[in-house]
């Protein structure tokens, strides 16, 4: 047999991850107890009997392979064991083998599997025309396995079938459960498609197709070992791999057109699936096998277009049992997907194997034989690199990449490899001398394939708490239901399901079949309770009648009542919603009013905030102004100290000053005086004429000698008042001077106040009072008012130690009070001093003209003869204008 080559595989990395997936699934599986792959072998009949053969059915489980057995039988029969090949198989079926035999030993087990929730794989393997597809799938006289399998499955399941459309593939290699109410939505629906004929698979009654009707018609033995709590559907695949192109035999694509080829994809649980292939669930193995046959048909119909043969193709059939548990009353599947356990028996009918040198293969039959060398050579090479694997791992050996991807068959079964379930192979061999090639190479993959180990599939784990045998009690107590209503007890169909009333029953529940008399008792016993709750619901339903009529009653009461209140309360409503209005009027108002008091309320605030800030600004001020009238009361202070400090230091400058001229002046008086000695003894001892000027030097003189008074009179007043002093020597002429007129009001009456002894100073110049009165002592002040006074005069006369007088005039206007009294304002003050003449140094006056001006005061600046200055020497007058002082 010629080697094809490989399809090129890409290598995908494998990630960390993906490396310790594969690690764990490695060590779980290897972990498990592991079974060989189990291999069969069907030897058909010769078609004739005039046919050579090479093979000899040694027993039950070996066979042996010899070209010329025939001929060695019949000549040479003491060689025969020389050139005799022997294979072992688990069990060699003889050519005269029942179908029924065929299935008992080889299939049966794996529906068993496929009701415990165990994944099975069994294959037919062998040349063209060994009968392969005979053994599979059978024919109307003789059924194969598959509709064998399918009848025992729906025999035994028939009563624990969960309602269509109960589960729902996912598109994704699982199951979801649907609720009751969705599933017979759905149920409707694919009536409505059946009656429009729009569906796809309307199946037919069985009796309508003769071929059907004849593969189901036998009926075998249920099996047993089944989860009775559970409950199942069964989903069929039909799968067809041509040209290593995998096509859904069961999608409603159009016969006519060209089959779309599917990928093959691995679900969550690392199962590998055809993505998107058409699951069809069935009730009855007629439905199963109506399916098939559609199938077939789409397969020839294909075929047609694409030039094949259908034994040139690797067909796929999968059945698939989905089952949950049932709730606690075993009415319903409880709604969680995780309860579910999906199992599948895949058979596999592959292409025949041979050799294309010996078809004489050309064009499209030599591609076809190659795909098919090609994948059933990746199918034997997988088995070799399995089985050298696990001699390797139990060496200790790195294990080979097993090269699944490199054919869809491989690939679609690779799970069943890897991971684990059950895989069974039958050999079938066409014992004709022919085919002795072929058939060695067969037994040699047959005999490779018994060495590769398979991990046994882990028991099914559903149990949830549930008490078992749940459903058995649903259906007596449904049988139980049925019987009453049989016998005229209609209120049984209104009964409720009660399992618990079936559990109470006996302690041996369930474990009587459903068929015994014990069962029989039981239900009967059932009926009996049932029928005594029925009549006890009677009674009840009557006394609940009676109760329901008082409380109609009631309510009819309730009801009047009701609408007595309901009229109230609408007028209430009413006034509630005029109320309410006005509320609302009146909130509507209140915001108003709110929000203007809070804008008046912002203004104050702001109002007050200028208030504060003005107050500090006064506040300011005023702390400013009183520290600037401190500080002006200090200045003042500081000015006024410093004036009375400056008048003071004026005033002693002043009197420095003063005694400075007077020294002065006292000397040039002297100095004068002395050249008017001079002058008069010149004049003496010259007998110069007698000039007046002389008389009047030595009248001088003489009054100088007589130490005559020098009077010195200061005037201290109010300009406007001032009074004329004359002074005049004692024996001398007086002088009046005009100017010193003491009073220019001639009608002012003058109230004279003077000492009682005054001090007599022999002199003519007194004060010039016109029309006054003197008094000495001023008792009553009535005397200041009587005789219309109205100037005043106060007299005071000091003599010092030296002689000298000083009398002090102080003047001031009489003013009536409005008391009847009088007030004095005084307004001038006149001071008269009068040197004493014995201490008083004798003063001289120069005898020219230029005697200038004594003192501030306005005196005469020329003095033209002699006779002047004698007179004036002994007259000085000296008026000052300023103010010396006031009272
Ligand atoms: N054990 C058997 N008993 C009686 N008839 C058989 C048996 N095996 C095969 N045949 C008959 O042999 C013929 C060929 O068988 P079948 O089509 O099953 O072969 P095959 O291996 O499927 O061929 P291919 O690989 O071409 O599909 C059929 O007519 C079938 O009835």
């Amino acid at each position: 047999m010629k080697a094809v080559p490989r399809t090129p595989m890409r290598v995908v990395p494998k990630t960390p991850r993906m490396q310790q997936t594969v690690e764990k699934q490695r060590r779980d599986t290897s972990d498990k107890a592991r079974d060989p792959v189990n291999v069969f072998c069907r030897v058909r009949p010769l078609q004739s009997d005039g046919d050579l053969t090479s093979l000899r059915v040694k027993n039950s489980t070996t066979i042996a392979l010899n070209p010329q057995d025939q001929l060695l039988q019949h000549h040479k029969p003491h060689n025969a064991n020389q050139r005799e090949i022997q294979y072992i198989f688990k069990h060699v079926f003889q050519p005269d083998a029942t179908q029924q035999d065929v299935y008992a030993s080889v299939a049966q087990p794996l529906v068993e599997n496929l009701l415990k929730g165990r994944n099975s794989l069994l294959f037919t393997y062998g040349v063209t025309g060994s009968g392969k597809t005979y053994t599979m799938t059978g024919n109307l006289r003789h059924r194969g396995i598959m509709p064998r399998c399918l009848d025992v499955l729906f025999r035994t399941i028939s009563d624990y079938q969960a309602k269509k459309f109960v589960f729902k593939p996912d598109k994704l290699n699982g199951f979801e459960i649907l609720s009751e109410e969705d599933a017979l939505l759905e149920r409707q629906h694919e009536m409505n498609q059946r009656f429009a004929g729009a569906g796809r698979f309307a199946f037919r009654h069985k009796d309508s197709d003769p071929e059907i009707a004849s593969q189901a018609s036998v009926e075998p033995i249920p099996l047993l070992g089944l989860d009775e709590d559970n409950m199942f559907s069964v989903f069929v695949t039909y799968i067809e791999i041509y040209n290593n192109s995998v096509y859904d035999l069961l999608e409603d694509s159009g016969i006519q057109k060209t089959l779309q080829s599917k990928i093959i994809r691995e679900d969550a649980n690392r199962h590998m699936f055809v993505h998107g292939v058409t699951e069809v669930e069935v009730k009855t193995v007629e439905e199963a096998l109506e399916v098939f046959q559609m199938g077939q048909k789409r397969k020839r119909m294909g075929h047609t277009v694409l030039n094949a043969e259908s034994s040139r193709s690797h067909s796929v059939f999968n059945i698939r049992l989905v089952q949950a548990p049932t709730d606690s009353q075993g009415e319903n599947v409880v709604q969680d997907r995780q309860n579910i356990t999906v199992s599948q028996l895949s058979l596999v009918d592959l292409a025949g194997s041979e050799r294309s040198s010996r078809t004489k293969n050309t064009g499209v039959r030599l591609r076809e034989a190659g795909n098919i060398n090609n994948s059933l050579m990746t199918l034997r090479t997988c088995l070799e690199y399995l089985r050298e694997n696990q001699l390797s791992a139990s060496n200790g050996l790195a294990p080979k990449k097993v090269p699944y991807r490199d054919s869809k068959i491989t690939h679609m079964f690779k799970n069943y490899f890897d991971g684990e379930g059950q895989v069974s192979m039958i050999v079938c061999i066409n014992p004709r001398i022919e085919d002795y090639d072929e058939n060695m190479q067969v037994m040699k993959f047959a005999e490779m394939t018994q060495e590769v180990q398979i991990a046994r599939a882990t028991p099914m784990k559903q149990d949830l708490g549930l008490t078992p045998g749940r459903r058995k009690a649903n259906k007596l107590f449904k049988i139980a239901i049925n019987n009453l209503n049989e016998l005229g007890i209609p209120e049984a169909k209104d009964l409720e399901v009660d399992v618990g009333l079936v559990y109470s029953l006996g302690p041996d529940f369930p474990a009587y079949e459903m068929d015994s008399p014990e069962a029989e008792i039981k239900i009967r016993e059932l009926m009996h309770y049932l029928e005594q709750r029925i009549e006890k619901r009677k009674k009840l339903r009557a006394n609940l009648d009676i109760k329901c009529d008082s409380f109609r009653q009631m309510l009819m009461n309730l009801d009047r009542d009701n609408l007595q209140l309901r009229t109230e309360l609408a007028s209430l409503k009413a006034v509630y919603k005029q109320e309410r209005d006005r509320s609302a009027a009146l909130e509507k108002k209140v915001r108003i009013h709110e929000s203007s008091i809070d804008v008046l309320n912002n203004t104050l605030s702001k109002q007050e905030r200028q208030i504060e800030e003005l107050t500090f600004k006064l506040n300011e001020k005023e702390n400013m102004l009183t520290q600037k009238e401190h500080e002006k009361e200090k200045q003042k202070k500081k000015f006024s100290s410093k004036l009375a400090v400056e008048s003071d230091k004026n005033k002693r400058e002043f009197e420095l000053k003063l005694r400075e001229q007077r020294a002065k002046l006292q000397e040039r008086m002297r100095i004068k005086d002395e050249k008017l000695r001079l002058v008069s003894n010149i004049l003496q001892s010259e007998d110069l004429p007698s000039l007046p000027r002389s008389q009047s030097s030595e009248n001088i003189l003489n009054e100088k000698d007589r130490g005559a008074y020098t009077v010195r009179t200061e005037v201290s007043s109010v300009p406007a008042t001032r009074t004329d002093i004359y002074a005049t020597p004692r024996h001398g002429a007086a002088a009046a001077n005009n100017r010193h007129r003491r009073s220019r009001s001639a009608g002012d009456k003058w109230l004279e106040h003077r000492a009682a002894n005054p001090v007599p100073l022999g002199t003519i110049m007194q004060p010039y009072l016109k029309n006054r009165k003197s008094v000495t002592k001023l008792t009553d002040m009535k005397e200041l008012t009587a005789h219309g006074t109205t100037k005043y005069c106060l007299v005071s006369q000091d003599a010092d130690t030296d002689g000298d007088v000083e009398t002090k005039l102080y003047k001031g206007n009489v003013i009536p009070t409005c008391g009847g009294g009088a007030q004095v304002v005084f307004n001038d003050v006149e001071c008269l001093k009068q040197k004493s003449p014995v201490h008083s140094p004798t003063r001289k006056r120069p005898s020219n003209g230029n005697i200038s001006a004594l003192g501030g005061g306005a005196v005469p600046s020329t003095v033209t003869s002699a006779q002047d200055v004698a007179s004036r020497c002994n007259l000085g007058i000296e008026g000052h204008s300023s103010k010396k002082s006031k009272i």
